[in-house]
């Protein structure tokens, strides 16, 4: 078998990617919970569910093999040992309103299948499903109080977002909001216990237990030797100036870090949701990330002195540092909405720059976008939109629904 993890571009033909098909986690979603939770309104499950499987049909159509999370979370847990562990990392990460009464969590989890059990823990635990007759706590009579006794994970339909494929290797992310952290820990059983990983040595190039964030929807591989990353609302510049120096120790092509600094807000929470790149020299951006003389904070590192360091340069025009970075003589980039005053915020909110390359010049984009998706076509682009009236209530577009594992080199 090829190495089970090879991404060395954001648009090299994409062969293999990581869903989760949205479960019960969806209808843990309630008006009072919804910003702890990170959404915006509560998606209808079966819609929601239907455009996803039609968007991984979209996908499969075009040769694409799609893994599902809870297929690979389940698979990895071959074992009754790793199950007991896995469901004692989980509550020891869960912000567990149960006190004394996590015996019975336990054992409530042990009692599932496997699959079962995992659909569980990510659906969460509400309160009722534990007999009145089981509790001995005060708090857990009350209901209304707080509902859960483990939170669901709705934005783990983001599959991007907790950990990113950069050459063979990976890096498994401290995430950056308590209702996201852990997502995280699926990963990293999957690649040390999943039989498709585990029987290799993949690198991580950071790993959940370092101390500051970094998300995936931030990391972006634009080639063999240039990553650029997010410093945004999610991702911090120390995690990135240690990816730097993992990256130039271990991964010998890698040259550069490109370090975009964008504003830290809700809608613009990672740089692919207002940057992409969805051809060899073609990118969509949402014009507000620059100031009105086009100008941003960019950060070029490269290897320092020595294996610790890195030498870093500020650049200011993102065109220059592209086409620098890529060896390009022209760079493009196409304006979420046409640049348009209203346009723009209103299809960037909806995701319209956060786009999935499948292939050089060939996307994956929100069918609601209409104005990007001209934009991508008039460009040249081939524009393949999928249906996306719920799945867009969580923020998220067709780049933060997928995690590349496998892509052809370009
Ligand atoms: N890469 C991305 O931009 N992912 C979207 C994540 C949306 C999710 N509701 C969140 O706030 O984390």
């Amino acid at each position: 078998m090829k190495h089970p993890l090879h991404v060395t571009s954001e648009i090299g033909e994409l062969q293999t990617v990581l869903l989760h098909r949205p479960g019960e986690e969806v209808e843990n979603l309630t008006p009072e919970y919804l910003q702890h939770l990170l959404f915006d309104d509560i998606p209808y499950l079966p819609l929601i569910q239907k455009e996803h499987d039609y968007f991984a049909q979209t996908l499969r159509n075009r040769g694409i093999e799609v893994l599902y999370l809870t297929t690979l979370l389940t698979e990895a847990l071959h074992t009754d040992d790793l199950k007991k562990k896995f469901v004692a990392d989980v509550l020891k990460e869960s912000n567990l309103s149960m006190n004394g009464s996590s015996q019975q969590i336990v054992d409530y989890l042990l009692s599932f299948e496997t699959e079962a059990m995992v659909k569980k823990i990510m659906a969460g635990i509400r309160k009722s499903e534990i007999p009145v007759n089981k509790k001995t706590h005060l708090y857990e009579l009350l209901d209304d109080h707080y509902p859960f006794y483990l939170d669901p994970m709705p934005n783990l339909y983001f599959t991007r977002d907790p950990a990113a494929t950069i050459g063979n290797g990976l890096t498994i992310n401290t995430m950056r909001e308590v209702a996201r952290r852990r997502e995280s820990l699926f990963m990293s059983y999957i690649i040390h216990h999943h039989p498709r990983y585990a029987q290799y040595d993949i690198p991580i190039w950071l790993d959940r237990d370092y101390p500051h964030p970094i998300e995936g929807g931030d990391e972006l591989v634009l080639s063999k030797d240039t990553v650029a990353i997010g410093i945004s609302a999610r991702t911090a510049a120390k995690s990135i100036e240690r990816l730097a120096v993992n990256l130039f120790k271990r991964q010998a092509d890698m040259k550069r870090v490109v370090a975009v600094e964008i504003p830290k807000s809700r809608a613009f929470m990672h740089l692919d949701t207002v940057f992409t790149m969805v051809d060899y020299d073609k990118f969509t951006i949402h014009p507000e990330i620059q100031n009105k003389k086009g100008e941003m904070n960019i950060y070029i590192l490269e290897k320092g002195r020595d294996e610790d360091t890195v030498k870093i340069t500020h650049k200011t025009n993102l065109m220059e540092a592209l086409k620098e970075a890529l060896g390009l003589k022209e760079v493009t980039l196409i304006p979420c909405g046409g640049g348009d005053v209203i346009a723009a915020p209103r299809e960037q909110w909806n995701d319209g720059s956060n786009t999935l390359a499948i292939a050089p010049g060939v996307v994956v984009t929100y069918d609601r976008n209409y104005v990007s998706n001209k934009l991508l076509r008039e460009h040249g682009i081939e524009v393949i939109e999928v249906i996306s009236s719920e799945l867009s209530r969580g923020r998220g577009g067709p780049r933060c629904m997928s995690m590349p594992l496998v892509r052809k080199d370009i």
